[in-house]
């Protein structure tokens, strides 16, 4: 009974019927805190959580950016009709043959446009030498198609299947545009394309033109159906009968010095301008030097050249044939893929 007076007593005292509560009041807001701080312990993430985070966020970007790119690339999108009318930019600095031309003038008259740079089927006559590279390639490469080397190369079937058709060279001596026959600008139109018997080089030079213009201009005439027409209409070996043909070389070609060097080094880098004579002079001046010759122990061999296009191979043999009075396939020679002339 004692102890339960004091206690009373003591209770009585120190308010003890408040206090309690005040306790668990605190314990129960440290409690709280607790808690919150337990949750805001759980909201933090873990490293492996802010990773995974970050990455969907930058899908979502992601995914953005292409949506809009794509938007972009519809509103300027080229309708598909437009794609045949673009061209390869391997096809840069390529001449058209008149057939391409022909065909990508029908594309452009397809799409409702008109022909790219205005000058659509017609021959431009300063672009001629080019359409003559680009035509013997074709003729070379059809030749080659048909079996053999030895095949004439036709021009009359080539024209023919043209309307219009002007082998045209710039003569840079004397400024004047020749044809195959000398006169200037001449045009074969289909009705008037000398068939495969007839298609003997005319060398007939007008007698408007100069004395020396008209050997040069014979000669020039007489090489470019060299190229064009080999086998039907020009023996090389008969060349040698026109003792002029020959041309004389540059006067500035420095014989002499190149010569020379060779004699003393191994190795000669020769630096010219475009058409100096590099590819078809120099290796005539070591054929007269006894280089290549079998009966030269020093010198004996080839005299090689290298030319990066087959056409170019090709014309630069017959030149240097032709220049010297030698016969292709014996003397001189060549070689390319599939063709090869050389004497043994
Ligand atoms: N097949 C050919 N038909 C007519 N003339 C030609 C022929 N090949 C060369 N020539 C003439 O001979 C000259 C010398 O030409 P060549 O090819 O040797 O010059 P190049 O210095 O080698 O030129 P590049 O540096 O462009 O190859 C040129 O001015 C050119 O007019």
């Amino acid at each position: 009974m004692e102890v339960h007076l004091e206690i009373s007593c003591v209770e009585g005292d120190s308010n003890a019927l408040i206090m309690p509560p005040k306790n668990s009041n605190k314990r129960k807001g440290m409690n709280q805190e607790q808690e919150v701080a337990k949750k805001n312990k759980n909201l933090q993430l873990s490293k492996s959580q802010k990773r995974k985070l970050k990455k969907l966020e930058e899908e979502k970007e992601r995914t953005l950016l292409l949506s809009k790119s794509i938007e972009t690339l519809e509103k300027y999108k080229i309708p598909e009709e437009a794609f045949s009318l673009m061209q390869s930019s391997r096809n840069i600095c390529r001449v058209e043959t008149v057939k391409e031309k022909r065909r990508m003038a029908v594309q452009f008259s397809k799409a409702g446009l008109s022909p790219q740079g205005d000058q659509p089927l017609k021959r431009n006559h300063e672009t001629a030498s080019f359409d003559i590279e680009a035509e013997l390639d074709r003729i070379q490469s059809k030749e080659m198609n048909e079996k053999g080397h030895s095949q004439p190369m036709v021009i009359g079937r080539e024209v023919q299947n043209h309307a219009s058709f002007s082998l045209v060279f710039h003569d840079p001596v004397s400024g004047n545009e020749l044809g195959l026959n000398g006169s200037s600008v001449p045009a074969f139109s289909a009705g008037e394309v000398p068939n495969e018997d007839n298609c003997t080089p005319t060398l007939e030079v007008p007698k408007t033109f100069s004395q020396a213009s008209s050997d040069h201009d014979a000669r020039k005439t007489s090489s470019l159906m060299g190229n064009l027409n080999e086998s039907s209409t020009v023996d090389l070996g008969k060349t040698s009968n026109f003792p002029d043909f020959s041309l004389p070389r540059p006067p500035t070609t420095p014989t002499v010095e190149i010569m020379e060097a060779i004699n003393e080094q191994s190795t000669v880098i020769i630096c010219g301008e475009t058409g100096c004579g590099k590819t078809t002079q120099v290796p005539q001046f070591l054929y007269e030097a006894g280089f290549g010759s079998k009966h030269s122990v020093v010198r004996n061999g080839v005299i090689g050249v290298t030319q990066p296009r087959r056409v170019a191979v090709l014309a630069t043999a017959r030149r240097v044939a032709f220049e010297l009075g030698l016969h292709l396939g014996k003397e001189v020679g060549f070689q390319v893929r599939h063709d090869k002339r050389i004497g043994r």
